[in-house]
C-alpha cells in the first residue's frame, strides 16, 4: 500500500510546527459546531469526578464490536468520559412502537450520545429507530464529512466533502397509506420551517469553517413544489449570508460530477433534503474507501447524537471484521462538539497514524486485522 505525507492537521501534536496549531478551519472535516455564537452549543457539565457522562447506544449487528473499540481507546487515552449505556429495544406503548423512556431521559440529561447502528426491518415491523431518535430530539441537521485518508489509496486523492442533510422530514416522513389495493402513496413532506433551520445551519457552518460556498442539491425540476420550496427557502436564507457564494445543482448531475472529480466540491458545503443526503453520503464514502470510514453528527438545539454513516452490517456482524473508524471519527466530532479538543486531536492523530502506517488494517481496507487488533494499534499510537 502506498503511503503519503500526512496533512499537517493529522500529524501528532508534537510534530506540528508551532505556527501550525490545529484550528477549527483545519479540523473542519470532523467538527460539527463551528466557533459561532449562532450555533447551538453543548450544554452538558462535568460531574464531581471531573468526567462528562455520555449516553452510549451500542446498537445492532457490528454495533457492540465497534463500540468496544471506542471504549478501549478512550480508556487508554484517559478521555474523561463516563459512558451511560442504554437499551433502545423498541417497546409497544398504546399501539405505537416507542423507544424506552430511560433511553430518552438519558440523552436528554446528558445532551449528547454516541450511537452504534440500529437495524430497521424491511417492509412490516417497527419504524426506523434511527429516524425516531432524530425526530424525538429534533436533530435537524445531519453533518456528514468525508475526507480522503492519507496513505489509503483510492482512485480519488482529494476528497473533502461535507454533506448537510435535512434530518427530520422529506422522503423520510414515513407518511404512507394505501389508496386502493395495489396503489400506495408516500408523502414527501417539506416545510419552510425545517428547511430554513437546516439551511441556516449549513450557511453558518460554511461561514465558520471557511468553506465559503453553499450548494443546494435538489430535484426541483421534477418535485417543483417540495424541492422547489427547499430551493426558494435557500435563496432567501442566502441573502443573510452575503459573503457565502450560493448555487444549486440537480441531484443526478451532482452524482455524476462528484464521482468524476470530487476536487471541485472541497470548497463547498452541500445541503439537501433527507433522502438525497442519505444516498450521497454512502456514495461519497465509496470514494475514500467505504462505509467503515465516514462519521456523522445529528445536531439539534438541545441534544446531539453522533453515529457512523453505515448500518449494522449484518453480513460481517459478530466476526471481528468490522472497521470501527467511522464510529471513532463520529466520537471525535462529538468530543469537538463538547469542547474537548485536545483529546479529540490526540485520538484522531492516533487513528490517522494507524491508517497511514497500513500495518493493522481491517478487511474492508484490504488488511487482515481483526477489529480489536486495529483498535490495539491505535492505542499503541497514542502517546
Ligand atoms: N444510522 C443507522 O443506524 C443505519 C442503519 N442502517 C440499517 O442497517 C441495516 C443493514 O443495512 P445495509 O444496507 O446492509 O447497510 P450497511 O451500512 O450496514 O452495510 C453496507 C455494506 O458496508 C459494509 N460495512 C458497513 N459498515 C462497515 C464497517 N464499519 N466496517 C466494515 N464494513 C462495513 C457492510 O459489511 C456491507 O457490506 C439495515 O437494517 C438498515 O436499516 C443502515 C444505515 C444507517
Ligand atoms: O434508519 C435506517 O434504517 C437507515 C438510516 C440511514 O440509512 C441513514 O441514516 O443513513
Ligand atoms: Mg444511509
Amino acid at each position: 500500500m502506498d503511503t503519503c505525507v500526512l496533512p499537517s492537521q493529522w500529524l501528532p501534536l508534537e510534530e506540528r510546527q508551532q505556527d501550525d496549531e490545529l484550528t477549527s478551519q483545519q479540523i473542519r472535516g470532523y467538527a460539527t459546531t463551528p466557533d459561532s455564537e449562532k450555533v447551538a452549543k453543548f450544554k452538558g457539565t462535568k460531574g464531581s469526578d471531573g468526567k462528562f457522562t455520555v449516553t452510549l447506544i451500542e446498537g445492532d449487528g457490528i454495533g457492540p464490536e465497534i463500540s468496544q473499540s471506542v471504549k478501549d481507546i478512550y480508556s487508554a487515552a484517559d478521555v474523561p468520559i463516563k459512558w451511560e449505556p442504554v437499551d433502545v429495544t423498541p417497546q409497544l406503548k398504546e399501539g405505537r412502537t416507542v423507544i424506552p423512556d430511560e433511553a430518552i431521559e438519558s440523552v436528554r440529561k446528558n445532551f449528547v450520545a454516541l450511537k452504534g447502528p440500529l437495524a430497521t426491518p424491511i417492509g412490516k415491523g417497527h419504524v426506523s429507530l434511527n429516524l425516531t431518535l432524530r425526530r424525538t430530539f429534533n436533530l435537524f441537521a445531519n453533518v456528514r464529512p468525508c475526507k480522503s485518508i492519507a496513505g489509503y489509496k483510492t482512485p480519488y486523492d482529494n476528497v473533502d466533502t461535507v454533506l448537510i442533510r435535512e434530518n427530520t422530514e422529506g422522503e423520510y416522513s414515513g407518511i404512507e397509506h394505501v389508496v386502493v389495493d395495489g396503489v400506495v402513496q408516500s408523502i414527501k413532506l417539506i416545510t419552510r420551517e425545517a428547511s430554513q433551520r437546516v439551511l441556516r445551519y449549513a450557511f453558518q457552518y460554511a461561514q465558520d469553517v471557511g468553506k465559503n460556498k453553499v450548494r443546494v442539491v435538489h430535484k426541483a425540476t421534477i418535485m417543483k413544489m417540495s424541492d422547489g420550496l427547499f430551493l426558494s427557502t435557500a435563496r432567501d436564507v442566502a441573502k443573510d449570508f452575503p459573503n457565502i457564494e450560493f448555487d444549486a445543482e440537480l441531484l443526478d448531475n451532482a452524482c455524476l460530477k462528484i464521482t468524476t472529480d470530487p476536487a471541485p466540491y472541497a470548497d463547498k458545503v452541500l445541503v439537501m433534503p433527507n433522502l438525497y443526503g442519505d444516498i450521497l453520503s454512502d456514495m461519497c464514502a465509496g470514494l475514500i474507501g467505504g462505509l467503515g470510514l465516514t462519521p456523522s453528527g445529528n445536531i439539534g438545539d438541545e441534544c446531539s447524537i453522533f453515529e457512523a454513516v453505515h448500518g449494522s452490517a449484518p453480513d460481517i456482524a459478530g466476526k471481528g471484521l468490522a472497521n470501527p473508524t467511522a464510529l471513532l471519527l463520529s466520537s471525535i466530532m462529538m468530543l469537538r462538539h463538547m469542547g474537548m479538543n485536545e483529546y479529540a486531536d490526540r485520538v484522531e492523530s492516533a487513528i490517522f497514524k494507524t491508517l497511514a502506517e497500513g500495518k493493522a488494517l481491517t478487511g474492508d481496507l484490504g488488511g487482515k486485522a481483526k477489529t480489536h487488533e486495529y483498535a490495539q494499534a491505535i492505542i499503541d499510537n497514542l502517546r
